[in-house]
């Protein structure tokens, strides 16, 4: 019988240092639930120099792979470098040599998931990602454990914490674009590369993750429709509040008969929904059962301890088939064909804000362009600045992502348009 099981942690940032942290402090909790001791026995970084804040012995780090992995004492492997090449190349390499890995990397997973949950399967390893999606917020383990005898039919969430930091900053204390990034780059939220969160990748790459598990199929990053938030333009946040609505960065997915459709972009959200007061870097995700009805799951989306306690929760349960022998029993493959709905059968309502010329007529032309595509209108305004330019702006009801690109399109090559200010799909109605 095992007396400890040792880990080789890939990894001492932001994510890496709370996964040390949480093992040293929780140890006697952990050693009470596992029977076991769970320590860090070598720990590889980059920079091997770094003055770092840990009372873990400066010898058991190392710059080598090749070092963790031929220590045959260590059982787990626990990867929290990030990017893609390395960290894919590390887990590969692990799940080959016998050694099951916890993994916070949602780029690797949404890009190779179903490839690496294979090598895991045909080597008897198991292969966590609980941190990858969600940070704190137990929702990979829900989706396969808790709800797994129900059809799941659609998620909505707020799956990014720095960009939702970012827009309750902006609103809520007036704060720049760039000061709020800066922000919450230094409590540790945003990718090392931040263009991936404001854009809407990195929610793209959980959406990935989170609408492959729900819906047991294959997801691919190019299924997914993606805007970030600097699509969101001035004045937009108060145009919003005007008509009862929330602007947030939401990841959708649907499904039906006719396929799945997955989006990130900036939705108006109504005000009373409740993701709509998700705030800072917490985030939430609405799942949807044929049996369960609505599930809503909340918790902070990044930072440090919260992240780092996904990882350990994956420990846990790695150590506990360690040590029942059932690791790597889980088998992965997803029960339905790739299915990917067309733009024409994706519905929606959506906000167009359109910049025109104060002229005779506009209003009938324009109103014209979205009759012609077939589509009909809830509501249109009309509103002047203090520098005599018009905002035309229409809600329409429901049409086909199609109809309203289509329409996009056209007013953009109509001659009384000056610029398309901005769009927004209403979510949550
Ligand atoms: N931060 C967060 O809130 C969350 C992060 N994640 C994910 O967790 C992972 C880690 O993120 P985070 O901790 O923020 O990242 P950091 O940049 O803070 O830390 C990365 C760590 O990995 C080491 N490292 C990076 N590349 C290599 C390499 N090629 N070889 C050896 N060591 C390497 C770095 O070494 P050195 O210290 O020497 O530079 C550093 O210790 C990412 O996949 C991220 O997307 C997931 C959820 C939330
Ligand atoms: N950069 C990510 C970190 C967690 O996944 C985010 O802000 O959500
Ligand atoms: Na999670």
């Amino acid at each position: 019988m095992k007396k400890e099981i040792n880990i080789g942690l890939l990894g001492f940032g932001v994510v890496g240092s709370g996964v040390a942290q949480i093992l040293l402090n929780h140890q006697t909790d952990l050693q009470h639930k596992l029977g076991v001791s769970v320590q860090i026995k070598k720990v590889m970084v980059r920079n091997i120099d770094k003055d770092r804040d840990t009372s873990l012995a400066k010898d058991i780090f190392t710059t080598s792979l090749d070092d963790i992995l031929s220590d045959d004492s260590i059982d787990l492997i626990v990867e929290v470098m990030g990017g893609t090449t390395d960290a894919k190349d590390a887990i590969e390499r692990s799940l080959q040599a016998g050694k099951g890995v916890v993994t916070a990397n949602k780029d690797v997973m949404a890009e190779v998931g179903p490839k690496l949950l294979k090598i895991a399967d045909e080597n008897g390893c198991d292969l966590f990602y609980e941190a990858s999606v969600g940070g704190g917020i137990p929702l990979i383990r829900t989706l396969e454990d808790g709800l797994a005898s129900d059809r799941i039919h659609a998620l909505t969430g707020i799956v990014n914490g720095t960009t939702n930091f970012m827009l309750t900053k902006m609103k809520e204390e007036n704060m720049s674009y760039d000061a709020a990034l800066a922000l919450a780059t230094e409590l540790g939220f945003a990718e090392a590369d931040p263009t991936a969160d404001v854009d809407g990748l990195d929610a793209a790459r959980k959406m990935v993750i989170l609408a492959s598990l729900a819906f047991s199929t294959e997801v691919k990053l190019e299924d997914v429709y993606v805007r970030g938030i600097r699509e969101i333009k001035d004045g937009d946040v108060e145009l919003a509040d005007r008509f009862g609505y929330t602007v947030k960065l939401a990841g959708t997915a649907k499904k039906d008969e006719n396929g799945i459709e997955v989006a990130v972009e900036p939705v108006f959200l109504p005000n009373a929904h409740p993701l709509a007061s998700v705030n800072n870097e917490m985030n939430a995700v609405y799942v949807y059962g044929d049996a369960v009805g609505e599930t809503m799951f909340y918790g902070p989306g990044a930072g440090s301890l919260p992240t780092a306690t996904s990882v350990t929760g994956d420990i846990v349960a790695a150590c506990r088939n360690l040590l029942l022998g059932v690791n790597g029993k889980r088998k992965h493959a997803p029960q339905y064909e790739r299915k990917v709905k067309e733009d024409a059968q994706k519905y929606s309502r959506y906000f167009h804000r359109i910049r025109v010329k104060d002229e005779v007529g506009v209003l009938t032309h324009l109103t014209s362009i979205y009759s012609d595509n077939g589509a009909s209108l809830a509501t249109v305004i009309q509103q002047m600045d203090e520098n005599n330019e018009t905002d035309l702006i229409i809600i329409t009801h429901e049409i086909s992502r199609k109809q309203h690109l289509d329409i996009l399109d056209t007013l953009k090559q109509t001659d009384s348009v000056l610029g398309l200010s901005s769009y927004y799909r209403v979510e949550g109605e």
